[in-house]
């Protein structure tokens, strides 16, 4: 469980960005985070990520107080945390399959990175990780040839075999047709209900995030104005964001 108490952002000698955030999720939740452009949705990502740092409030990851334990705290979050980026970094001149075994520096230690050994069940682990998404026949694919959507599912399936328990994802279906947003989201709900994943998603179509959430999360100029399980918004709603 992630509890966020109360916490506000503000950039060094410019604005505050983030007012008094406070909400918790739950293993199986898929949260979608909505609002209008510049309201401080990919901000609160990178607070969850400890990719900016806080400037006040608690945040706390099953039972763990991350800011006060700076040191196992972040490697708790960096270890059990995955970012996807709206545009996946991935090494394009290697298949898809090396991508998902490979890792992102932080996840996968540096003698693995330099000799490039893998062993048989981590093969597996990520053939699996990658059927799950419906990739198996791309799997020796080089990444470069795979469509936005295909990335991104791959940078889901890295994600999965290297541990991420929680999935950050900012904007992972902003630019996909309208088909491969709906099959990303509907990936990260099933991955969520399987394994007891939390997802937090930035998402901008708001119709698809009435869809696929079990919690809307909007923000206004940073501060929380919805908290509300998953469904159609009220115009009365819309128009609070
Ligand atoms: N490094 C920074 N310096 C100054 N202002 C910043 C910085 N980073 C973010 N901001 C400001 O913080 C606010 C929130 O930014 P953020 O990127 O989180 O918005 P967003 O809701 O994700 O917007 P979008 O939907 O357009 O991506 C914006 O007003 C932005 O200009």
């Amino acid at each position: 469980m992630i509890k966020v108490d109360q916490l506000s952002k503000k950039i060094p000698a410019g604005p505050k960005v983030l007012s008094d955030i406070t909400f918790e999720a739950h293993r199986g939740e898929f949260i979608a985070v909505v609002g209008s452009s510049g309201s401080g949705k990919s901000m609160l990502l990178k607070c969850l990520a400890l990719r900016e740092k806080w400037t006040s409030g608690g945040y706390f990851v099953e039972g763990e107080d991350v800011l006060k334990n700076p040191l196992t705290g972040t490697r708790k979050i960096k270890r059990e945390f995955a970012y996807l980026e709206e545009k996946p970094v991935l090494s394009l001149n290697k298949s898809a399959l090396k991508n998902v075994l490979i890792g992102t520096q932080y996840q996968t230690p540096l003698w693995r990175i330099v000799t490039g050994m893998v062993r048989n069940d981590d093969y597996m682990g990520a053939m699996d990780t990658i059927e799950k998404v419906g990739l198996l026949e791309k799997a020796h694919q080089k990444a470069e040839k795979l469509s936005g959507g295909e990335k991104q599912r791959i940078a889901i399936s890295r994600a999965l075999v290297h541990g991420a328990k929680v999935i950050l994802a900012d904007e992972p279906v902003s630019g996909l047709d309208p088909h491969a947003a709906e099959q990303i989201l509907a990936d990260l709900k099933a991955l969520c209900k399987q394994q007891g994943l939390i997802v937090i998603a930035v998402i901008h179509q708001s119709d698809l995030a009435e869809r696929f959430a079990d919690r809307i999360l909007g923000l206004n100029r940073g501060k929380l104005v919805l908290n509300i399980r998953g469904r159609r918004l009220t115009q009365g709603e819309k128009l609070q964001l």
